[in-house]
């Protein structure tokens, strides 16, 4: 009858196509609830706006907020997703509105990596005592005291060692400054570190940089789950659950490694061993509790992979700008040589000098905007946001990139200008600085990662030139896809400034 109409033969299967097509159409936007934020395209059947996104979603999502707004709406497949940008609305919704954003998102990947436990990946009552009872032992090992500055300068000691040994040849100096930055955590939480050599440990660390990069491309499972029933790996589904299988395999090793220790009356003090004991005093006393093995083994994994990319990612791309800005270093070096000279090696108590390197760290932060969608969230009640209604159960991102880089924030937000982070000589750093999250999830290492930051950078500093190997070619400011964006690998000399 259509054939005869349009005077022409369809193919068999075309009408059948189209009429899915249709109504596929047609159902999402009868489900589709009134007053969500905008879509900024047409939601194809299947894949939503996965292919509206296409490759780079990091410059997709900022060119989306420029013509969309502060605050879109985004099928993942069938996944309704929100996207919160722009300062105001980001702190309207996690500050004003912290209860209703605080839980992360459940079902989809968060079911097939079985991680609602821990600290980074659960909600509610488990959440909340979970992550005061770690941060409360962390800090009863010196998390925000002195006593962590002195943790981090006796792992510094041994790093500046290594470089020494360089001998100003080029390295990349990656996987040792992972392993430095990790055996802070490791050094509080195992109550031992590892050798730069331990070949084992290093293969560990770079499980931990592959599941952060496959984890980013984890959507596809979230809304396609039966992903991993295909033949094959084509969307690393299944690679994705054993780098996570044998990271958390390797947890277990540690907290039984631990215990026998403790039995043995051989363990030193240590996290794990401080969180068993908190365990038992409270099943003890038959307080209800939701701290246990299962919980503490996610615990390290969020603490070792959690606390260690971002501080290592961060380090990394400071020694790259200090080769693409070696004004910017000579700045950094003057400082040093001014407030503590070259006789003597930093202290914890150089922390309130030094407002030039600060502003450089902090500029770093800035530039490099490590996490740029920081971790997802969900929305535990239905609620309003810049006046649009965003449903109950919907996973949030928090499109940071749109903060720490946005032009009406930063003045020329995308040259790098440490100067921006100081008022009449003095540090200044304005609450648009959104590394480390806000809100109720904001990071709880923060201070950590500060001091680790600011002492590594002025030890390294005054000790060495960072240079270019080849000055011809100065490796480029790109960054590797992953949940937190790490510069391309990249090598560079540490020329000892006395031979400079
Ligand atoms: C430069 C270094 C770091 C940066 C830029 C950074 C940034 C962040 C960001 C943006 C979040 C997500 C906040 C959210 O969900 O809204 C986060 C969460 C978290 N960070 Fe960090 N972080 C760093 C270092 C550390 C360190 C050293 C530790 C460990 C001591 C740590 C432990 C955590 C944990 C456990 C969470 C999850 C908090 C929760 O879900 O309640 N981070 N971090």
């Amino acid at each position: 009858m259509l054939s005869s109409l349009l005077g022409f033969d369809l193919p068999p299967l075309l009408l059948p196509a189209l009429v899915l097509v249709v109504t596929l159409l047609l159902k999402s936007w009868a489900e589709a609830p009134v007053n969500l934020p905008p879509f900024p395209g047409w939601r194809v059947p299947v894949v939503g706006h996965m292919l509206l996104l296409g490759a780079n979603v990091r410059e997709k999502l900022l060119e989306i907020r420029k013509t969309t707004g502060n605050i879109f709406s985004l099928y993942f497949g069938g996944t309704l997703v929100v996207v919160l940008s722009g300062f105001d609305v980001l702190k309207e919704a996690m500050i004003k509105q912290g209860d209703v954003f605080v839980d992360r998102p459940v079902g989809g990947v968060h079911s097939i990596l079985r991680v609602n436990s821990g600290i980074i990946g659960s909600s509610g009552s488990t959440w909340k005592e979970n992550r005061s009872a770690a941060f409360q032992i962390l800090r009863s090992f010196g998390l925000g005291k002195d006593a962590m500055s002195q943790k981090v300068l006796e792992e510094i000691k041994l790093y500046l060692e290594y470089l020494e040994n360089l001998g100003g040849q080029a390295a990349n100096v990656k996987d040792t400054t992972t392993c430095a930055t990790s055996n802070v955590i490791c050094s509080i939480v195992l109550g031992k570190r590892f050798d730069y050599d331990d070949a084992e440990f290093i293969s560990l660390l770079r499980s931990h940089r592959e599941y952060i990069t496959l984890i980013s491309g984890a959507y596809v499972h979230a809304w396609f789950p039966q992903v991993k029933y295909l033949p094959g790996d084509f969307f690393k589904s299944k690679r994705l659950i054993q780098v996570y299988d044998e990271i958390t395999s390797q947890m277990s090793h540690f907290i039984e490694k631990i215990s026998e220790e403790e039995r043995n009356g051989l363990a030193t003090s240590n996290f794990i061993s401080s969180y068993i004991e908190k365990m038992e005093e409270k099943e003890k006393s038959g307080q209800p509790t939701e701290l246990s093995n299962h919980h503490l083994k996610r615990i390290l994994f969020d603490l070792l992979v959690g606390g260690t990319d971002t501080t290592a990612s961060t380090l990394l791309w400071f020694y790259l700008y200090m080769v693409h800005f070696p004004e910017v270093q000579e700045k950094i070096y003057e400082e040093i040589v001014r407030e503590i000279g070259t006789a003597r090696s930093p202290s914890g108590q150089d922390k309130v000098g030094l407002p030039y390197t600060k502003a450089v760290l902090l500029e770093t932060q800035r530039f490099a905007s490590i996490l740029p969608l920081a971790i997802s969230h969900r929305c535990n009640r239905e609620t309003t946001v810049a006046g649009y209604t965003i449903p109950k159960d919907v996973p949030v991102l928090l499109h940071l990139d749109s903060v720490m880089l946005d032009d009406k924030i930063w003045d020329n937000a995308k040259t790098f200008r440490p100067e921006r982070f100081l008022k009449g000589g003095k540090l200044a750093c304005p609450e648009f600085f959104v590394a480390f999250g806000l809100g109720k999830r904001s990071c709880p290492g923060e201070s950590l990662a500060k001091i680790e930051l600011f002492l590594v950078s002025i030890s390294v500093i005054q000790r060495f030139k960072v240079v270019p190997a080849d000055p011809n070619n100065i490796p480029p400011l790109r960054y590797e896809k992953g949940a937190t964006c790490a510069p391309l690998p990249f090598s560079v000399k540490f020329v000892a400034r006395t031979a400079a």
